[in-house]
């Protein structure tokens, strides 16, 4: 069973309607990425996903055992307050010191439990978000933006995290970023989204999508393929034929 199914969502706000007839599954361990210009809907459809956002019409329904953890763009901590990583994952209340050192490790930063939140790099910062998602053991991991305001390495290997999270616990991902190539590189499947579902598949399928190109240009193919092998067959562009080969 899907862990989250959207069926012909639309979404509006007053009498503006920025989300229509959208439908996707998340299944199982998959890591799917939102691509889209701005204001193309994906914050919203994340919200509409997590109950946040009301449907206008459709629907969004979640697998029975369904744990969400959700890594923000970013968060504001006053840097005046004194607090260290462990007692900022403690907050929520109930968290067992064991569960906060797993979720460190899972995050890629076993050894920054004792350290100020105000004196983390950005990059740490995010990790460290990053475990406080893990600790309620998700099986779905949101992330919008998370790697917003890091450089490409740092973005890299941030992503490269979230595969190793997914190798090591089975969640599924699915994220939002504009860091194309990178992000496209660590997915299995990408949504290109304006307003609707404009074409989906494996990242070289989409990045070669005559719907995706109009809206990013061709540039991504090339970089794809530093971070993945290339793809050396010719591509059908037919919307429907996009499924069939991201079933493959
Ligand atoms: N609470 C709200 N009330 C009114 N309009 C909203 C609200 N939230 C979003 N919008 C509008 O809906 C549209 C889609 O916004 P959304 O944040 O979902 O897009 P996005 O693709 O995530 O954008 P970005 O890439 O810029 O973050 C935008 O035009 C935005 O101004």
């Amino acid at each position: 069973m899907s862990l989250v199914n959207v069926e012909n969502l639309s979404v509006s706000y007053g009498a503006k309607t920025v989300l229509a007839h959208v439908s996707l599954a998340i299944e199982p361990g998959e890591i799917v990425t939102i691509v889209g210009p701005n204001g193309s809907g994906k914050t919203s459809l994340l919200r509409s996903i997590i109950g946040a956002v009301k449907p206008s019409r459709g629907r969004v329904t979640h697998g029975p055992d369904l744990r969400v953890g959700y890594v923000p763009q970013r968060l504001h901590i006053d840097p005046t307050l004194p607090m260290t990583v462990a007692r900022f994952l403690r907050l929520p209340g109930g968290v067992a010191p064991a569960g906060i050192d797993d979720a460190l490790t899972q995050a890629g930063v076993p050894d920054l439990s004792t350290a100020q939140m105000s004196q983390l790099s950005g990059g740490q910062f995010q990790r460290v978000l990053l475990a406080r998602a893990l600790i309620g053991k998700p099986n779905l991991l949101l992330l919008d933006e998370a790697t917003q305001g890091l450089d490409q390495p740092g973005s890299a290997a941030f992503y490269r995290q979230i595969e190793t999270v997914r190798r090591d616990t089975g969640c599924a991902v699915l994220m939002i970023s504009h860091e194309l190539h990178v992000v496209m590189s660590a997915s299995d499947r990408v949504i290109c989204l304006n307003g609707h579902v404009c074409c989906e598949g494996t990242p070289e399928v989409v990045a070669s999508a005559p719907e995706y190109r109009a809206l990013f240009g061709s540039g991504t193919m090339g970089a794809l393929a530093l971070y993945r092998h290339d793809h050396d067959h010719a591509h059908d562009h037919d919307h429907r034929h996009e499924h069939t080969e991201a079933a493959e």
